[in-house]
Order: structure tokens, then sequence, then C-alpha cells
């Protein structure tokens, strides 16, 4: 379990359903990302992790519900009028929640035609009003922070898995985001990768104070960052428990997420 807990949510989940057309992936879902939690989705295969995940990230629209984003800054009141519906907001709004929102895909999806850097330059030259200089020293900066130092000019197939995950984080930090998103940021990636990957994502909580919100199933990871989760039910088609998954795996009334946070079995 990590150390950081503290009761500032910044974002609200409210009685969200999920859908595509008529098919209903999750419904009832309602809970709260805390300020520097690393905050997992967690579930069985197929129970609609990624897709509550796209409807923080702008990418899929509830059906019903709401996405609350806090708008105030650290220490603000539990108290809605300081935060912001995504799904209501205007389009400008919607943007700069966007843009506070870091976001590493399943897939890494960094551009392959392009180095390390240029791939971090890519978001800064679009949102940012800064120099070519300006910009290369920032990504080597965002590379430093993910043990990439040197790096710069290589390009993405010239690197191992697990680097090329670090590089998608930096590139998601590039815009400095208060939140990161990471879709199964471990998927493909042997046990050490994967578990250098976790020190990694606790280590930029510790230092640069973001909230995570990471999609995965990977027990090891669960329990090594998590500090806080929703369990996502394919079956019953809504979340069976929020917490910290420590905590859940041994007091949950459910007995399905004992026995997933046990075993991983759903
Ligand atoms: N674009 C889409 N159109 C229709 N159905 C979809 C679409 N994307 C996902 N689904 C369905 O929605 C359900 C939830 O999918 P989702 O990818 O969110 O689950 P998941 O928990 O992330 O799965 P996994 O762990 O296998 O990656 C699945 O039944 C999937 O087939």
């Amino acid at each position: 379990m990590s150390q950081i807990t503290s009761s500032e949510p910044v974002i609200r989940a409210k009685d969200l359903t999920l859908a595509y057309g008529d098919f209903i992936v999750q419904s009832g879902l309602t809970f709260d990302v805390k300020e520097q939690d690393i905050f997992i989705i967690m579930g069985g295969s197929g129970c609609g992790k990624s897709t509550l995940l796209k409807s923080f990230i702008g990418l899929k629209e509830p059906a019903e519900g709401q996405v609350l984003f806090r708008t105030g800054g650290s220490g603000a009141s539990v108290n809605e009028q300081r935060y912001i519906d995504f799904w209501q907001a205007s389009e400008s709004q919607r943007q700069q929640l966007m843009q506070r929102s870091g976001v590493l895909y399943q897939s890494g999806a960094l551009w392959s035609s392009m180095t390390l850097a240029e791939n971090i330059i890519l978001p800064m030259d679009e949102y940012l009003d800064l120099s070519p200089m300006d910009m290369k020293y920032l990504a080597s900066l965002k590379l430093a922070l993910v043990g990439l130092s040197g790096f710069e000019d290589y390009y993405p197939s010239e690197i191992s898995g697990g680097m090329r995950k670090r590089a998608g984080i930096a590139r998601a930090l590039a815009l400095e985001p208060d939140i990161l998103f990471l879709d199964e940021p471990s998927a493909g990636l042997d046990p050490i990768s994967a578990s250098l990957l976790d020190d990694l994502i606790l280590q930029l909580r510790d230092n640069l104070g973001c909230t995570f919100v990471v999609v995965t199933h990977e027990l090891a990871s669960i329990f090594t960052i998590g500090n806080n989760s929703v369990f996502l039910d394919a079956k019953s088609k809504t979340m069976l428990a929020t917490g910290d998954p420590g905590d859940l795996m041994k007091h949950s009334e459910n007995e399905a997420v004992r026995r997933f946070l046990a075993r991983g079995d759903t």
C-alpha cells in the first residue's frame, strides 16, 4: 500500500452509467478519487475498466451521471460549487480540464517516426507558447524524471518495451498535468520491468504530487501502488466496492472482491 492519503476529492463519479448504444457496460458508479491517490480501476476482463477511464479523459460520454473535476486549488473544501461537470462543460472548459490531465494509452502510442524528445515536444508545441530551445530543454527534463536521461534522440523502436512505457509517461507529463491516467501500464512487460514501472509511478506521485488513475488487473501492481480503488463487476454490471485494495482484500463484505484480490479470479 502506498503512503499518502488525503481527503480531497479531485474527481467525483456520480451515478455513472456507461453504455455503447443499448449495451450497458456499467451503471451506478459513484466514488471519489482523492488528491494524490493512486486510484486503481480494477475488475475482470471486459468489465468496463477502459470505458470508465475513457469517460474521464473525454473519449466516452456517459449515458447517465456526472464526472466532476475539482476546479479549486489544493485545500478547497468538498463543495460542489468548486467542481465542474466534465460532460456538461463548455468546449473551452473541457479543453482546460484535458490539459490538466496526462494520458498513457495501453499501446504506449509514441510516434515511431519521431525521436523521444520530438514525441514529448509535440503536445508542448500545440499547447504552450515556448521557444524550440525551451521545449527541448523541458523534454530532456521530462525524460530525466522517468530515468531516460540521454535518450532524447532515440527512436521508440530502438528502446525496450519498459523504456517505451517510461517515454510514454514522460510525454504524458509534457503539459505538467496534475492528474495522470494510465491504461494497463504494465501490459506486455516482464515482471521486473513492471515492478520498475510501479516504482516510477510511486516516485512521480511522491515527487510531483500528481494524482494517478490506473487501469490494471495485475495484483502485484494493485497492492504495490494503489491506496484507493473501485472494483467493477462484469456480471452485475456495477461496482462492488471502493477503497484501499489491501483493506478490501481483508474486509470487503463482497466475496467476489475478496476472491479477486486474493487470487485474481473473477
Ligand atoms: N467501441 C465499442 N463498441 C461497443 N462495445 C464496446 C466498445 N468498446 C468496448 N466495448 C465492450 O464494452 C465492454 C467493456 O469493455 P472495456 O474495454 O471497457 O473493458 P475492460 O474491463 O477494459 O476490458 P479488458 O480488461 O479486457 O481490457 C466489453 O464487453 C467490450 O466488448
